[in-house]
């Protein structure tokens, strides 16, 4: 292993990490405890005061929800909740919650403490939403038996137990059902130091020799997301061992990361097809997310909630009542001079004078 100015501390940290678990990759580089979750500060010590204080006092912790864009440790910090309270984790997804029965049958399978974890959360049923309601907040479900006028509801007790949510869109969660969450963990970008952290973890987990320049080049463009830091890393130990002799140096990450086509702020081929349309084919906006998704042959959801945020983040696209602007920063990072009249000409006001949304 190459990390070059690698302290003692940081060394025991990283080899305490190369011991945990198997499977998957993704699972394999999952962080098993809070203390061992890298960035995220602030939700920490938040989750952290809620699940001690329900360990001390012997009961389930109030209701938890996880919002922010995706591959910022949602999932492992749902995971990381049932750890701690050594409880089990039953797992699902808003989309698979269809119908009521299906979410009624998961719930009167929990054992009591059983953390409950659903996963986008915001796309579930009304229906199930509906049962929701009165599961987290009596630990009651009313099964309905029958049919039409005879219908009869039984009210049926289920063990008390912990939901945890997942959101990429807090904003499109019903008031009641956000309401019934006692703790919302909002996940923010990571900063590129996190992320360095992030990626020499699992260099060390999967056996990757990687030096400090290299990791921070790969940090640097992984768009604020540990997930896509994982993934450009192995994307770079592939050239590594391909075309070179297998140690990931920055000279290496750099040819890699061309041939992926992640630019040097970490903007995919996606990313930069957004930005182009925006700034070719309408001018620079504003533009509706809609018709910017059918320009780039996306999905609307995907420009908004993988895309946008990070773009948004790094300045160069900005929100408007009227739709999505391009800010002078992205005209440049495409080598584009924006026409005289644009809003995002720094002359005209710059990115500053948008109102956000
Ligand atoms: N703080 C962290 N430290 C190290 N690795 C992390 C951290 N957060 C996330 N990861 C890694 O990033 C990957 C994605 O994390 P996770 O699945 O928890 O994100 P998510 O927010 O739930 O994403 P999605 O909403 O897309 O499912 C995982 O492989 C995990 O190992």
């Amino acid at each position: 292993m190459d990390h070059e100015a690698v302290t003692e501390e940081e060394d025991d940290a990283l080899s305490a990490w190369a011991q945990t678990g198997d499977g998957d990759i993704e699972g394999t580089l999952r962080p098993r405890k809070l203390d061992e979750f890298i960035g995220q500060p602030r939700v920490r010590e938040q989750l952290e005061l809620v699940l001690e204080s329900a360990r001390r006092r012997g009961v389930p912790p109030d209701h938890v929800l996880f919002s922010g864009p995706p591959g910022l440790g949602k999932t492992s910090m749902a995971m990381i909740v049932a750890a701690e309270l050594g409880a089990a984790i039953r797992i699902t997804s808003g989309p698979a919650l269809e119908r009521a029965g299906d979410l009624a049958a998961m719930l009167s399978n929990l054992a009591p403490g059983d953390v409950l974890f659903i996963d986008e959360i915001h796309r579930i049923a009304r229906p199930a939403e509906e049962m929701l309601y009165l599961a987290m907040e009596d630990f009651r479900v009313d099964v309905v038996v029958g049919k039409g006028p005879g219908a009869t509801s039984i009210p049926l007790e289920i063990a008390p137990f912990t939901l945890v949510g997942a959101t990429t869109r807090s904003g499109s969660l019903t008031g009641p059902l956000r309401d019934r969450f006692g703790f919302t963990g909002q996940m923010e970008f990571y900063t590129d130091t996190e992320l360095d952290l992030v990626v020499r973890r699992a260099a060390t987990i999967l056996d990757i020799a990687i030096d400090r320049e290299a990791s921070a080049e790969v940090a640097g463009r992984s768009r604020g997301t540990p997930r896509i830091a994982n993934r450009l890393l192995r994307r770079v130990r592939d050239y590594a061992e391909v075309r070179a002799d297998g140690k990931v140096t920055v000279e290496i990450a750099r040819a890699a990361l061309a041939v992926y086509d992640v630019d040097e702020l970490g903007l995919d081929r996606l990313d930069r097809a957004v930005l182009t349309a925006l700034t070719k084919s309408f001018g620079g906006g504003p533009v509706g997310i809609s018709t910017l998704a059918v320009a780039v042959g996306e999905e609307p959801t995907t420009v908004e909630e993988v895309c946008e945020p990070y773009l948004v983040r790094a300045g160069m696209l900005a929100r408007t009542p009227r739709g999505r602007v391009a800010t002078a920063t992205a005209w440049e990072h495409l080598g584009l001079v924006p026409p005289a009249d644009h809003p995002g000409r720094p002359d005209q006001g710059g990115p500053a004078s948008f109102e956000q949304d």
